[in-house]
C-alpha cells in the first residue's frame, strides 16, 4: 500500500498543496482533476523529485519520505518506475538499448518479468532494432511503458502517458496499458484529467482541486456522487460493470447487478466484462411502464433521492435497479409535474444508441492476445483481471 500524505507551497505566495491519500498494493489509482490541481507535483513527491515542506510518504511499510525525522530516499532508490507524457527514451539508440537499460537499472537479486515478456506483454518484439528516434508516438509510449517496468518498479508512476496522442494513438495505447495492469502485478499511480482513461484503467480514483483531495474510493462509487464537481461534466453518470451476455446484428445484451442493457457499442463476444458509463443526461423516467416505444432499455427501478443538479433549473435523480445505482438529469419542471418523490417505483429510459463501454480487461486484437496468451505462459504467477479471466 501507498500512504502519502503532503503539504507544500511553492514560493511565499504560490500554489499550495495539503494533500493525503492511500492506495492499495495493486490496480490502478487514478489521481484525477482538472489542470493545475497539483496532480504532477503529488506524483514528483511521491517519485522523490520534489522534496515538499512537510509530508510522508511510505510503500509497503518502507518510508520514503518523513520529513519529521529527516528521512528523504533518493529517486533512483525509490524503485518507482515513472512513465511521462513524453517517453523521454534516447532516440539515438535502438529500442532494444532502451529496454536493456530499464533491465540495468533493476537491482540485483530483485525478480519480476524478464526481457523477452515484457517485449511479449507490450507487443513491441517487431520494434525492437528501430532508433526510438523514429517511431510513433504511440509505439515510443509502448517502449517506454516497457522500460519502467524492466527495472522491476514497486510501484509504476504514470504522468499523464496518453495526453501528447491523438485519439488513435490513445485507443493503441490504452489496450496495453491494460494489459500491463493485469498482467505485471505492479501497483500504478496514474495522473489524468481525463475521464475515458479512469473508466478503461482505474480501480480507485483520488479527487483532485486546487492542491486538496475532494475525494478517494472506488471510481464507480465516485462516479456516482451528485455533491462530486464529476456531476457538473457533460458526461457525468454511474459507471456500471456489465457482462456481455450475446451479441449478434448490431445489438449486444448485457448484464448487470440488476438488470439487463440493449446497446448497440459492440462490446466482445459473450462473457467479456465491461463497464458501460451510462451518463445523467441519456436517462429519462418514466412513472408508467412505457408502450409503443423505441427505447430498447426500460428499467424497472426505484427512485431513492432527488439531489441538485449543478446547473439551475436541473436535478439528478437517483435511482437503484437492486444494488446498482443510477443516475438520471431532468428538470426540476419534470418532478413537479410526474409528483416524483423518494421511494417511487418507476421506470428508466435509456437508448441503446447511447452509451460508451470500456472493456476492463485488455480490448486487443487477435494477435495481441495470442502475445498476451505467450506473456501469461512465461509469467505463470499472473492474476489476470480482464475480460479472458
Ligand atoms: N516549480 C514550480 N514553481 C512554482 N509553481 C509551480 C511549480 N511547479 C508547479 N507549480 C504550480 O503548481 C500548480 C500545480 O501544478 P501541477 O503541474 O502539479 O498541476 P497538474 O494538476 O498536474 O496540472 P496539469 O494537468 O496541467 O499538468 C500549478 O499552478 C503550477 O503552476
Amino acid at each position: 500500500m501507498l500512504e502519502v500524505a503532503l503539504r507544500h507551497r511553492f514560493g511565499r505566495q504560490g500554489f499550495a498543496i495539503e494533500a493525503a491519500f492511500t492506495a492499495p498494493g495493486d490496480g490502478v489509482t487514478a489521481l484525477f482533476g482538472p489542470s493545475g490541481c497539483g496532480k504532477s507535483t503529488i506524483l514528483a513527491a511521491v517519485a522523490g523529485l520534489l522534496r515538499p515542506d512537510e509530508g510522508r510518504v511510505a510503500l509497503d511499510g518502507t518510508m520514503l519520505l518523513d520529513t519529521t525525522r529527516r528521512v528523504f530516499v533518493a529517486p533512483e532508490r525509490r524503485r518507482c518506475g515513472l512513465v511521462f507524457q513524453e517517453a523521454r527514451l534516447f532516440p539515438h539508440l535502438s529500442v532494444e538499448t532502451n529496454l536493456r537499460y530499464g533491465l540495468k537499472r533493476a537491482p540485483r537479486g530483485t525478480t519480476g518479468p524478464g526481457f523477452d515478456e515484457v517485449v511479449a506483454l507490450l507487443g513491441i518484439a517487431a520494434l525492437l532494432p528501430r532508433r526510438t528516434g523514429r517511431l510513433s508516438g504511440g509505439e515510443r509510449q509502448r517502449v517506454a511503458l516497457g522500460r519502467a517496468l524492466l527495472s522491476r518498479p514497486r510501484l509504476l508512476l504514470m504522468d499523464e502517458p496518453l495526453a501528447a496522442l491523438d485519439a488513435a494513438r490513445r485507443g493503441e495505447v490504452l489496450p496495453f496499458l491494460a494489459r500491463l495492469r493485469d498482467v505485471a502485478r505492479t501497483p500504478i499511480l496514474y495522473v489524468t484529467h481525463a475521464l475515458d482513461e479512469v473508466d478503461a484503467l482505474a480501480d480507485r480514483m483520488v479527487l483532485l482541486e486546487s492542491g486538496r483531495v475532494l475525494a478517494e474510493g472506488s471510481v464507480e462509487a465516485l462516479t456516482a456522487r451528485t455533491d462530486l464537481p464529476l456531476a457538473a461534466r457533460r458526461d457525468a453518470g454511474v459507471l456500471v460493470a456489465c457482462t456481455v451476455r450475446s451479441a449478434h446484428e448490431g445489438l449486444a445484451t448485457l448484464d448487470f447487478d440488476g438488470g439487463v442493457l440493449v446497446t448497440t457499442s459492440r462490446p466482445g463476444p459473450p462473457g467479456t466484462r465491461l463497464r458501460v458509463r451510462l451518463r445523467a443526461r441519456d436517462v429519462a423516467v418514466a412513472i408508467e411502464q412505457p408502450r409503443g416505444i423505441s427505447t430498447q432499455n426500460i428499467i424497472p427501478v426505484t427512485l431513492v433521492a432527488i439531489d441538485e443538479g449543478s446547473e439551475v433549473g436541473e436535478v439528478f435523480l437517483r435511482l437503484t435497479a437492486g444494488p446498482t445505482s443510477l443516475l438520471a438529469r431532468v428538470t426540476r419542471e419534470s418532478v413537479v409535474r410526474l409528483q416524483l418523490r423518494h421511494g417511487m417505483a418507476v421506470w428508466a429510459l435509456i437508448k441503446a444508441v447511447t452509451f460508451d463501454h470500456r472493456v476492463v480487461g485488455a480490448a486487443i486484437t487477435t494477435e495481441a492476445a495470442e502475445e498476451r496468451a505467450l506473456a501469461v505462459r512465461m509469467m505463470p504467477n499472473v492474476v489476470l483481471k480482464g475480460s479472458d479471466r
